[in-house]
């Protein structure tokens, strides 16, 4: 989702994120700070200090989210959903009932948030966002990093008992979440904005060569790490439970449904049904969402009516994978 971006504290909609080829380059993120366990960064892990900006349409503010469920951090980090739609002046957060008013600093718009964390900030104003409410600034806007900070800084501050990040899987994990970054989480967004017929196309064979990939790895173990739910599966999760309402069509890539997948769609169904990921998953709104605020590529903002998805039907994942 693109709207403006702030150069030295302005807003502008006159940018074009995509380069002469007609490929579409994310920006990097630029609030990088770490809230730690000991607060030795800074930014000590307490409880009520920290407040998340999201968008239930966004898939790597989804992740973020699913994490805070999984570890039951719902009392010690708050969280503002922004409007349905991103409009020209980006993401905005007033009281419906699908967002919440913003009610931490009283500010209307995400940009207005990031100017008050940085009065020169120049760059994309995205959620999600980790605010300071101490000391009244962004910690950090990249939600791979957050979501981090969630599963190890806050793990005292936690209610639930599950470790995403385990020792012994430390180095696979991160290693996966790379693997699957650029060509299936990113590779979606490279596909739907992309300018050019030849940027299209390669976006969209990459994206099918790696969903495959995965594909036939899960046939032969149960998560993408192994054994174990790991970060890594959350990062996945986001991007499969949009992908047959949404990338499939909005974004064109539809060589394949994630259903036509044996092991794809059984592992998303799983991963749903996971009551700290099922509440966490609004298909209604994040449809509304994409196809009315992606005028550029749905000018006319009809909302499609399918597919039916029965995300609840049973999986086949308890399965024996020693055979
Ligand atoms: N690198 C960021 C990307 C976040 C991102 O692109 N968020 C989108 C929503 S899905 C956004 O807020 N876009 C607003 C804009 O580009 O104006 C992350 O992973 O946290």
């Amino acid at each position: 989702m693109m709207t403006g971006m702030m150069i030295e504290g302005k807003w502008t909609t006159n940018w074009n994120a995509r380069d002469q080829k007609g490929v579409y380059n994310s920006i990097p993120t630029t609030f990088r700070n770490y809230v730690s366990a000991d607060g030795k960064s800074g930014f000590k892990a307490e409880p009520s200090r920290y407040h998340l900006y999201v968008s239930l349409a966004c898939p790597w503010a989804h992740r973020t989210l699913i994490m805070r469920e999984l570890k039951g951090l719902n009392q010690v980090i708050s969280v503002s959903n922004a409007d349905l739609i991103l409009g020209e002046m980006g993401w905005r957060f007033s009281q419906t009932p699908e967002s919440t008013a913003e009610k931490v600093i009283h500010l209307q718009y995400l940009k207005e948030i990031y100017l008050k964390a940085d009065p020169k900030y120049t760059g994309r104003v995205t959620v999600p966002v980790l605010w300071d409410k101490l000391t009244q600034t962004i910690v950090n806007n990249e939600s791979r990093e957050i979501m981090r900070m969630l599963d190890v800084e806050f793990a005292s501050l936690a209610t639930r008992n599950i470790d995403l990040y385990p020792y012994h899987l430390q180095q696979k994990i991160d290693k996966t979440i790379n693997a699957i970054y650029q060509p299936i989480n990113a590779g979606v967004y490279h596909a739907g904005f992309a300018t050019s017929q030849v940027a299209y196309n390669e976006a969209v064979i990459e994206l099918f060569e790696h969903l495959e990939r995965w594909d036939k790895i899960l046939s032969q173990q149960r998560y993408l790490c192994g054994e174990q739910l790991t970060e890594a599966d959350v990062c996945l999760f986001a991007t499969l439970y949009r992908f047959d309402s949404v990338y499939y069509s909005l974004f064109k890539c539809n060589l394949q449904r994630i259903l036509d997948y044996q092991n794809l769609w059984n592992y998303l169904k799983e991963l749903y049904q996971i009551p700290e990921f099922k509440v966490t998953c609004h298909l209604q709104h994040l449809k509304r969402s994409y196809y009315m605020s992606m005028t550029e590529i749905n000018p006319n903002q009809f909302v499609p009516m399918g597919p039916i998805i029965h995300f609840d039907e049973p999986h086949d994942r308890d399965r024996d994978y020693n055979v």
